[in-house]
């Protein structure tokens, strides 16, 4: 008898899913995670100077978008999207069209779990998004909804339905995200620890985002991932994603969404400069101090019924309560505004269904 042809199973969400990569260096990482990547479609934000030549290894299926890129299709609304900074990969997030969105670093490679098997992190990530989260009372066993897992007793049964997962937050071996400071303390430091968990950030706690290795859906929370106005021209650095990540904890608690960190783990290879990272950081660090106690005490009134309004309500409250720190932030909550007008300008469908709810 014939041998059945043994073609691979589709992958996950293959269609439903874009892979965004912010980029100012050439592609050769997704050499490593071909078997992983290349039946997906991948969004590549170039960063830094348009003229530059990205090349991106063959058999991938990619668009790709430079600075005039963004400029030709949001006009004037570009200038909510850094310029020199990682966090010109949120555009990528506002021009796909799928439901999911995978966000890599071109410096995180494929890392092996303590079995030596190389970690399809796109899969678990997929695995994380696909189930729900347990926002509102923590399992101690963890993610009850993994194999050979469970609620432990005492865990109400009412509560055992879970809340859609917004987020899947992912880790990183090696090189681990780090501030300046601790990186300057502890040069020689590296992350070698594999903890084999998954777990639901609890309602009402913030938890700092880092946006190398991360997933979400976009239909849930996707106009909330707003990675904020750093880089060329800004007084800071290095906070796009712990902003993204603190504005949409706030929104997911008031939604009922989830948030997940922990698997999967990808192997971060390059360590940026610490005095460079310092000097982007620097008012960060001091400003934060204000910033977690603003998220903390933020409130969304109920009328907040989509992303987008809840979106709107605390930029208000970002130029209310943070202007005063630093004029940084009445042009941050600015920019908010331009991101959630460019986004439902670009997607329109999201943004009618959002009118419906009003
Ligand atoms: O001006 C730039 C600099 C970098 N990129 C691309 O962004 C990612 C991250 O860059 P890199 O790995 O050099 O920086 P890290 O310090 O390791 O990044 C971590 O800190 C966060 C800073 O916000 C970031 O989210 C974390 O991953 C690479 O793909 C660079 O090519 C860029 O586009 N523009
Ligand atoms: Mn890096």
């Amino acid at each position: 008898m014939a041998a059945e042809s043994r073609s691979s199973p589709t992958p996950l969400l293959k269609d439903q899913l874009d892979i965004v990569i912010p980029t100012i260096r050439n592609l050769d990482f997704l050499e490593m995670w071909r078997p992983f990547f290349q039946q997906y479609h991948l969004i590549i934000v170039q960063d830094g100077d348009p003229s530059k030549t990205i090349k991106v290894p063959e058999g991938f299926d990619y668009e790709l978008y430079n600075r005039n890129d963004i400029n030709r299709i949001l006009g004037p609304k570009a200038s909510c999207i850094s310029f020199k900074d990682s966090a010109c990969r949120c555009f990528g997030y506002m021009v796909s069209k799928k439901k999911y969105i995978y966000t890599i670093d071109d410096d995180c490679f494929v890392a092996k779990d303590p079995s030596g098997k190389d970690i399809n992190a796109l899969e678990q990530h997929i695995k994380n998004l696909l189930s729900p989260s347990t926002p509102l009372f923590f399992n101690t066993l963890y993610d009850p909804y993994r194999e050979g897992a469970d609620f432990v007793r005492g865990y109400p049964f009412s509560l055992r339905d879970g809340a859609p997962t917004a987020v899947s937050h992912g880790l990183w071996l090696n090189i681990p995200d780090y501030d300046a400071p601790t990186q300057l303390v502890k040069p020689l430091e590296r992350n070698t620890r594999y903890v084999d968990a998954v777990m639901t950030i609890p309602k009402g706690t913030l938890f700092p985002m880092c946006g190398m290795n991360l997933a979400f859906d976009r239909e849930l929370i996707g106009p909330a991932m707003y990675f904020g106005l750093m880089g060329d021209g800004q007084p800071i650095g290095r906070y796009d994603d712990m902003w993204a990540g603190w504005c949409t904890k706030v929104i997911c608690d008031h939604l009922g969404l989830g948030v997940k960190t922990g698997l999967p783990y990808i192997w971060h290879s390059k360590a940026s400069n610490p005095f460079v990272n310092l000097k982007k950081e620097y008012k960060g660090i001091f400003w934060q101090e204000e910033l977690i106690p603003f998220f903390q005490q933020a409130t969304l009134s109920k009328d907040c019924t989509t992303v987008q309004k809840c979106y709107i309500e605390l930029s208000k409250q970002v130029k209310a309560k943070l202007g005063k720190v630093d004029d940084y932030f009445n042009k941050l909550a600015d920019a908010m505004v331009t991101w959630i007008e460019a986004w439902d300008e670009l997607n329109p469908a999201a943004a009618t269904s959002n009118e419906a709810s009003k």
